[in-house]
């Protein structure tokens, strides 16, 4: 599965892949005035065919009015404004449901800080050509975080490895925020049940998506930890990943046991 690109694995099981169609990178942004004029001219240099949605969560610090200035620049930019702050997995699938709408053929997650480089989309996106969903991974080989602290590297290794543990899942790195879907993919997640709100949203969807035996490529990527303004990491973010994580793996293990029962009646 973690072949670099995904071609190999996925000539092996000979599947035919659709074309990518228009890519709509989406980017949640909260207090990232520093940062959202920047990253926003990084993407669209980096792929300039690809359009940019800005979902905004009514940011205290004004990023929601610079985006509009950036909107009436572009007209492939656009912002999404929000009530209030609702957390990551809010404003993705609010950011998932107008580009579904609006018919583009890939959307691509990615945080607003800097941490993930747009000018390694293009790598995602040549992956997304024969896979249903592209993971940036730090933790294959060949992916890296740059200036994190070493507290931050554990916390975010533990939860890919628990989450890797407790839900059976194939994947390094299940918690990241890069990643690229064809929009055929996100149809098929069951979108609507998600209510996931803090970084275990990266967890659920990465988790749906192998349950549905879709095929996942995790391509790596060099993470670079944010310069201006402060991450939303938070004590209630890390609890809800907790308690969601062993909550979905209990109730795996529990679908599974029914099963075994069910074979053993026949
Ligand atoms: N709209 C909206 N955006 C939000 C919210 N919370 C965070 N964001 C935005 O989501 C992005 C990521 O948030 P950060 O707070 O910068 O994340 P991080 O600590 O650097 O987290 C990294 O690690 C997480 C766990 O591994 C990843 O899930 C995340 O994507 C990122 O890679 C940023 O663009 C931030 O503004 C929110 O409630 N609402």
């Amino acid at each position: 599965m973690n072949d670099g690109d995904g071609t190999l694995e996925a000539k092996a099981q000979g599947r035919q892949f659709g074309p990518l169609g228009t890519a709509l990178v989406i980017i949640p942004t909260y207090n990232e005035a520093e940062n959202i004029k920047k990253i926003v001219g990084r993407v669209r240099k980096a792929v300039p065919e690809a359009h940019v949605l800005i979902a905004d969560d009514n940011s205290p610090d004004g990023t929601g009015k610079l985006a509009d200035e950036l909107a009436a620049e572009d007209e492939n930019v656009r912002v999404m404004h929000r009530k209030g702050k609702e957390g990551l997995g809010a404003a993705y699938l609010a950011g998932f449901r107008w580009g579904l709408e609006h018919d583009y053929g890939v959307l691509v997650e990615m945080d607003a800080d800097g941490s993930h480089q747009p000018e390694e989309l293009p790598r995602l996106l040549t992956a997304l050509k024969s896979a249903d969903l592209v993971l940036g991974s730090r933790w294959v080989p060949g992916g890296r975080v740059v200036n994190w602290p070493k507290s931050r590297e554990f916390i975010s290794r533990g939860g890919s490895l628990y989450s890797r543990l407790a839900l059976d899942l194939p994947l390094r790195d299940i918690t990241g925020g890069y990643r690229a879907f064809r929009a055929e993919t996100l149809k098929g997640l069951g979108l609507e049940e998600v209510a996931s709100q803090g970084y275990c949203f990266q967890v659920d969807l990465a988790r749906r998506a192998v349950k549905a035996g879709y095929h996942v490529v995790e391509v790596p990527i060099t993470f670079v930890e944010r310069e201006l303004g402060d991450s939303k990491m938070s004590k209630d973010i890390l609890v809800e990943a907790l308690w969601r994580v062993t909550a979905w793996g209990a109730g795996d293990r529990v679908a599974k046991l029914k099963g075994k029962d069910k074979d053993k009646d026949k």
